[in-house]
């Protein structure tokens, strides 16, 4: 598979800062990026087995959503944007990025998305028990896996200028081969 731009997986606990960071990356990105972030999708196309009602989460159909995504990703130049990353076959991907939150700043940013108690508690959990970041590093690379803190603005904007020279460097060395 050539492609002309990476693919990048930006993934983490809901609330960590995922779909903020991919807005700002196309915005900022040297070569031209398209943001799917893949619950919305999950949700809009009906990639899915219905709604489960105690989670209030999609139970996802994984064969619908990777046919679907595949003809997307094959080109490059995407940033897949979801709160899970194992489904993502390796070779798709060229980068993950793992957003981290203090589990107390967490706690606020979904109390304020109107999450009911069950739900932040069950995602606060999953950040202080790493569970997104243990995934992504049973299933990449450890070099395609990188942990970045997203507490604050400082932290977004830091982010968003090392994602910015991870695919300056990607995009040197895949272009000159
Ligand atoms: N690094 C950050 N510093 C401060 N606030 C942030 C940061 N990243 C995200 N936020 C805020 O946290 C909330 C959740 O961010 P969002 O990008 O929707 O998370 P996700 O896509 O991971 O669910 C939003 O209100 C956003 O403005």
């Amino acid at each position: 598979m050539t492609r002309h731009s990476p693919v990048i997986v930006i993934t983490g606990t809901p609330g960590t800062g995922k779909s903020t960071h991919a807005q700002l990356l196309i915005k900022d990105s040297p070569v031209p990026m398209k943001h799917i972030n893949v619950g919305e999708m999950v949700k809009d196309r009906g990639l899915h087995e219905g709604l489960d009602e105690e989670w209030q989460s999609y139970t996802v159909n994984e064969d619908k959503l990777l046919d679907e995504l595949e003809p997307l990703v094959s080109q490059g130049g995407v940033i897949l944007d979801w709160h899970t990353c194992d489904i993502f076959p390796e070779r798709w991907v060229d980068l993950v990025v793992v957003l981290r939150c203090n589990h107390t700043l967490l706690w606020e940013r979904l109390e304020k998305r109107g999450y009911p108690l069950k739900k932040i508690q069950e995602n606060n959990e999953a950040e202080i028990m790493n569970v997104v970041l243990d995934e992504a590093r049973e299933s990449y690379q450890p070099e395609s896996v990188v942990a970045l803190a997203s507490d604050s603005m400082e932290d977004l904007g830091e982010n968003i200028g090392r994602m910015v020279t991870w695919i300056n460097l990607w995009t040197e060395k895949n272009t000159s081969e």
